[in-house]
């Protein structure tokens, strides 16, 4: 609960209001004890008229009033605790997602975690709108209440001293409990989204192998147990409650049994105090029992919000950007750059090269031999293990990120489409105007698609919208490569599938780009390594020659077996 326990010190001026409002709702319970005592008092042993007590009972009316003012004071301050601890940890979170997003997005899977982390930020609402407020009222009313049994009745003041620890201890216990399994729940709930939007994505896939009944078969027993482990709080938190009312119950009893002997069989005190005491027990008690519910909450919020740190500490890792500028031209070597996966043997290694500032440089090698790797690495989306890549003279990441990204445009095999419409798509929130889209989309080959739509450019794709091929989604993230006019275009050219329009429409929309930027392309096309200025090729994650075409064909064995396989397989 650290961290948790430091979040809540910052909000100090809450803070201490929490703490005047439960020193006067402190004052506010004995008092109504004591009017209660004294109208019974005066009403039944004085022998007072109802007239007589009204005005106390009016009083009495004006201390309840208060009492529920307090509580709902002291609620509201607990909510707005929380409601900005809330908003400081999704802002934590955001940075983190948002500052390391493409780095997280090769990981794959940000929106179900981020979904997930969001969930875990609710969980810690309990802590500051229940668990706090009731922690320092708890503090301070008991306190207050023992020490006016004391005052009243030393003996009842002993008993409650004795019986009392028994609940913070039992909390404890279970509090850790509670922790332990509120981990579980965010772990299951973790792997249950996960599952199940890796289901979703894969319908179609399974479909068509079969395979759905088994997928929904697992997502039936991830969900159930994801329920169990709620179930297993909940049994907690049940269990729990009816062990803390055992206790007071208890002690409440030996209280009440007490002030019975000594008031009727041994005559030591009047009804007076015995009433008072007895009216007080129950509220020393009951706030007790209502800061183990609370701390049942806070616990779960504890878990929450460990997991959280740790997410934030995991993101962090990402690279630091600098804060040199970066004017253009832009020219770019590569110095000795290794790169290796955590999570395979796969290791670029000692990759060295000046590319031109301007033109086409192709990426060729076997499928496996780290193209893609590199690609992500000169992107800044990969940092390397070792080595540099070097953007005019200096390390790329002495650079400002903002420079560096505005400076690159990275067309993917996959671009993503956001939902809006295909404007809104090749613009991506920078402002241009409708000229600039279309001279932009007329130069990535889209003017014809565009046509045959119902709202042209104003039609909208993406997710809910109109669906577009392979081959037209990396014609508007060429449109956007266009409009941005970056320094840099990074091209994962397809692989597989594309018609010889397409491709044509795809191959002459980079000529043009490489007309004004230096193009760098993972080239499987044999027109375009044939076409290239410059080409790196790559075996097994080391460059094993570079050159022209012709160069190579005249060098390497390797790269002519791999380019004559090319060509046959696009003649076949
Ligand atoms: N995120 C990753 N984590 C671990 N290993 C990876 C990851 N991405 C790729 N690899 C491994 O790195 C190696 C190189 O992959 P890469 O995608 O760079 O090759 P490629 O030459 O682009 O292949 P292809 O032409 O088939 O796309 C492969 O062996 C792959 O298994």
């Amino acid at each position: 609960m650290k961290s948790l326990q430091k979040l809540a010190s910052l909000e100090r001026g809450r803070y201490y209001a929490l703490y005047v409002i439960a020193m006067v709702l402190g004052i506010v319970v004995i008092s109504q004890a004591y009017l209660i005592v004294t109208i019974v008092d005066d009403l039944f042993l004085n022998k007072q008229t109802f007239d007589q007590i009204v005005p106390l009972l009016f009083v009495l009316l004006g201390v309840l009033i208060l009492r529920a003012s307090l509580s709902y004071l002291s609620g509201k301050l607990g909510v707005k605790m929380a409601a900005r601890v809330k908003a400081k940890y999704r802002e934590r979170l955001l940075d983190a997602y948002g500052n390391h997003s493409l780095l997280a997005s090769a990981k794959g899977q940000v929106g179900s975690k981020m979904s997930v982390m969001l969930d875990a930020v609710d969980e810690l609402d309990s802590f500051f709108s229940k668990y706090v407020p009731q922690r320092i009222i708890t503090t301070v009313v008991p306190l207050m209440i023992l020490l006016v049994v004391f005052s009243q009745h030393v003996y009842s003041g002993l008993i409650i001293l004795l019986t009392a620890p028994f609940i913070p201890m039992f909390m404890a216990i279970v509090g850790n409990m509670t922790q332990r399994k509120s981990e579980e729940k965010l772990d299951s709930l973790k792997a249950f989204s996960g599952r199940f939007l890796d289901t979703i994505q894969g319908l179609e896939s399974l479909k068509l192998y079969g395979r759905s009944k088994h997928f929904k078969d697992t997502i039936q027993k991830s969900s159930e147990n994801f329920r169990d482990t709620t179930m297993g709080i909940l049994k907690v938190a049940f269990t729990s409650s009816l062990m803390l009312e055992f206790i007071s119950m208890l002690s409440i009893g030996l209280v009440a049994l007490e002030l019975g002997l000594r008031l009727v069989v041994f005559n030591e005190i009047t009804f007076f105090t015995a009433f008072f005491i007895l009216l007080l027990v129950p509220e020393f008690f009951n706030s007790l029992k209502e800061l183990g519910s609370a701390f049942h909450s806070g616990r779960s919020s504890s878990g929450a919000a460990e997991k959280i740190e740790k997410e934030l500490k995991q993101e962090v890792k990402g690279q630091q950007w600098g804060t040199r500028t970066l004017v253009k031209p832009v020219a770019v070597k590569l110095n000795n750059l290794e790169y290796f996966y955590e999570s395979s043997d796969f290791r670029l290694l000692g990759i060295q090269s000046d590319l031109p500032a301007i033109g086409q440089v192709a990426i060729v090698g076997k499928s496996g031999s780290g193209k893609t790797t590199l690609l992500n690495v000169i992107a800044g989306l990969l940092q390397p293990t070792s080595g540099d890549v070097m953007v005019n003279e200096s390390k790329l990441y002495e650079y400002k990120e903002q420079d560096w990204f505005s400076q690159i445009g990275y067309i993917t095999q996959h671009p993503y489409l956001f939902t809006g419409t295909i404007a809104e798509n090749i613009s991506l929130g920078v402002s241009a105007t409708k000229e600039e889209i279309e001279k932009a989309s007329n130069q990535a080959g889209l003017t014809e698609l565009i046509a045959t739509l119902p709202n042209g450019d104003n039609t909208t794709i993406g997710e809910g919208g109109r669906g577009l091929s392979g081959g037209e989604k990396q014609r508007v993230a060429l449109a956007r490569a266009f409009l941005k006019k970056p320094s840099v275009v990074l091209f994962d050219e397809p692989t597989t599938g594309l018609d010889l329009k397409t491709e044509q429409y795809l191959h002459e929309s980079i000529q043009k780009l490489t007309k004004t930027s230096l193009v760098i392309t993972v080239a499987h096309r044999v027109q375009t390594i044939k076409g290239a200025d410059h080409i790196l090729l790559l075996d097994q994650g080391k460059l094993v020659g570079e050159g022209t075409h012709n160069e190579l064909l005249a060098t390497s064995e390797y790269y002519r077996t791999l380019f004559n396989l090319q060509g046959k397989e696009e003649r076949q």
